[in-house]
């Protein structure tokens, strides 16, 4: 079994490089500007055309608008939208829709009670990610935290669609979170920057390594 990786919060074209060199599958731009990892359409558009083939490009949104959607799509050759606020299930199909493109949906979980959300999602998503949620007052952004939850919530259940594993994601923990959750994707941004925002090559590359590790020893 091989588990493959998405590098979030990319900014800069010597990590997206790092990401592809050592074995990213996915790369995600950001576009939330209260971020401190997002991207200007402008740079998002350049970086975006750096993108190899066989590495999927995953732009980023907070219940964007519609115009910030155009203002993003218009110009950035993206394969996939990911959702990361608050949107229902019926806002998610009508960008789908709109933009006739696939969508992946961040769930955030804490309890098992946040699973109740899922089955309207998966329904409407090409992909589902299931993240941390943010603690109530203590921290502002809404993913990206560098935040785990409790891995034992996924623990042997299925989804009807395909998903990933986000939040709080290290080289140290990543083997016990895929064992844990079953998670055949994993997402990661904050445990390889030096500073928010600010990625290194050698952490993405270090991270990668941990997660190739993982792929095998399941083997
Ligand atoms: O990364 C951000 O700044 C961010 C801001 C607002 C919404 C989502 C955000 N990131 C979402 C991601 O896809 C992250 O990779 C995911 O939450 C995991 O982040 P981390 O826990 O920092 O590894």
């Amino acid at each position: 079994m091989s588990i493959d990786t998405k590098i979030c919060g990319i900014r800069t074209p010597e990590v997206l490089e790092a990401a592809a060199k050592h074995g990213a599958r996915w790369v995600g731009f950001n576009f939330y500007p209260p971020s401190p990892r997002s991207v200007a359409p402008d740079l998002g558009a350049e970086l975006a055309r750096m993108v190899p083939t066989g590495l999927r490009s995953v732009g980023l949104f907070v219940d964007p608008a519609d115009d910030e959607l155009e203002a993003v799509l218009g110009r950035v050759p993206l394969d996939m939208i990911q959702l990361h606020g608050g949107e229902t299930p019926e806002r998610v199909a009508e960008i789908k829709a709109r933009w006739a493109m696939p969508v992946m949906k961040a769930i955030k979980i804490a309890t098992v009670e946040d699973l109740a959300a899922i089955p309207a999602y998966a329904a409407v998503s090409d992909r589902l990610l299931f993240d941390a949620k943010p603690p109530k007052g203590v921290v502002s952004l809404p993913g990206g935290n560098g935040l785990a939850f409790d891995w034992s919530i996924l623990s042997g259940r299925t989804w009807a669609k395909p998903w990933m594993l986000a939040g709080g994601l290290t080289e140290a923990n990543v083997a016990e979170a895929v064992a844990r959750t079953g998670a055949t994707v994993v997402d990661v941004s904050s445990s390889i920057e030096e500073r928010p925002g600010h990625k290194t090559p050698e952490r993405v590359e270090r991270f990668l390594a941990a997660v190739r590790a993982v792929a095998v020893m399941a083997n």
